[in-house]
């Protein structure tokens, strides 16, 4: 049941208890939810069809009250793709609460089996005041190995058996003690506003890569690919003007519009991607972004799962993979020595009419489970084209990666 609940100032982070809080917040708005009033977990071959099914069986067996029908109100599941859909695990989570906030409007939406508690008196909890010291270590691959991948990568590409692969890299951490996930994402919100922060079962980041939107036949979706690091005072607007002037980075985001834009194409009217790209400025680095639109055809729109249909087809973009796709998931598979899991996957929210959000889950880290909840796994990756640079690429993990890494320090 939705009930609005107006104008309410609280942000939407700070109603999350410590255990089992989801999130899509931007800018102050978006959706935050807790307890779990349903979970699928899905692999293999149709894992997202069958997702598909299941929650447009579960919206069907739903008596909805909901006397605001605007996107996200009503009956809301979070999910939290794999990269490779068929090899690794996809999460979909039904919260027992949800809070959404839309045009400074507030609502909550509770399944049956909600608990009750006043949304709006917070959890009570308080968030751990200290982690103690972090211990980091080597992912799968060391700096250097990581860096020789790279240039095997570049003799590929060099080669003529692909134009472009997304090479990442992980690091662990270790707290001393357990790590608040709801402190984690109030750090990551207060300094990354224009990314959409985000938490489904254990996956936290702030992404600034909008993967696909939906909102009746409305699409939309924001490419990046092309990143150079922030410098001071005047060296930070030479970086900015080297970024939109250069050959390889151009390429290397043209790659990414290209397969969202391909694989969008057969379910729109309309499509539209800019030209040229733009400037999107974060605190710890800058990209070449590209804001698409397009109008999904009449008989696309196929009612509650229109989106994660839509997710499955444009899932992976070369944004995270590369180009050709099916020979960048190869050299990936076989260079990168790493399982991604549910990094570079589509995250995000989908409701019962089939509109929702879905990010692509970059700038982010899986808590673990082991000693107490105090490690956790961070990802970063770089698009590597022909003339790409091992040193260079490895210090763009390095400066994506600090996103993260100043959430868990400051
Ligand atoms: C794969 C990542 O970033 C992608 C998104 C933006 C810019 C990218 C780049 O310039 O390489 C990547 O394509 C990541 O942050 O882990």
């Amino acid at each position: 049941m939705t009930t609005p609940l107006g104008r309410r100032r609280t942000p939407l982070l700070h109603l999350l208890p410590v255990e089992g809080a989801v999130s899509w917040v931007r800018r102050g708005e978006g959706l935050v939810g807790w307890g779990e009033a349903d979970r699928l977990e899905v692999s293999g071959p149709g894992a997202l069809a069958e997702a598909q099914e299941w929650w447009a069986d579960r919206c069907a067996r739903t008596a909805v009250v909901d006397p605001l029908r605007v996107p996200g109100s009503g009956p809301v599941v979070f999910a939290s793709i794999a990269f490779d859909t068929e090899a690794s695990t996809s999460v979909f989570v039904v919260p027992e609460v949800v809070v959404g906030r839309r045009g400074g409007q507030t609502w909550v939406t509770t399944t049956d089996d909600a608990v009750d508690r006043p949304v709006f008196e917070t959890s009570g909890e308080e968030a751990d005041t200290s982690i103690g010291q972090l211990r980091y270590a080597d992912g799968s691959l060391d700096p250097v190995t990581w860096c020789g991948a790279v240039a095997a990568a570049v003799e590929r590409i060099d080669a003529g058996d692909l134009a472009k692969v997304v090479l990442a890299r992980d690091l662990l951490v270790t707290a001393d003690h357990r790590l608040d996930p709801r402190r984690l994402l109030l750090r990551l919100a207060s300094r990354f506003p224009d990314c959409w922060t985000f938490a489904v079962d254990g996956l936290l980041g702030a992404t600034p890569e909008l993967l696909l939107r939906r909102t009746g036949r409305e699409l939309s979706a924001r490419v990046l690919a092309g990143t150079a690091p922030r410098g001071a005072g005047a060296a930070d607007d030479v970086l900015a003007a080297g970024l939109l002037g250069s050959a390889k980075d151009r390429a290397e985001h043209r790659y990414a519009v290209d397969s969202l834009v391909t694989a969008l194409q057969p379910f729109c009217s309309e499509l539209v991607a800019p030209a040229e790209p733009e400037l999107l400025t974060l605190p710890n680095v800058r990209h070449l972004a590209s804001d698409v639109r397009g109008t999904q055809r009449r008989s696309g729109a196929r009612g509650a799962a229109g989106l994660l249909e839509l997710v499955d087809a444009v899932h992976p973009t070369a944004a995270v993979c590369g180009t050709p796709t099916p020979v960048a998931a190869r050299v990936i598979a076989e260079l990168e020595g790493m399982d991604r899991g549910r990094y570079a996957g589509p995250v995000g929210w989908l409701d019962a009419r089939g509109d929702g959000e879905f990010g692509i889950a970059l700038r982010c880290a899986q808590l673990t489970g082991e000693d107490g909840g105090a490690q956790a796994r961070l990802f970063a990756g770089c698009g590597i084209v022909a003339g790409s640079d091992p040193a260079a690429e490895l210090a763009e993990t390095q400066n994506k990666l600090a996103a993260f890494q100043a959430a868990l320090e400051d």
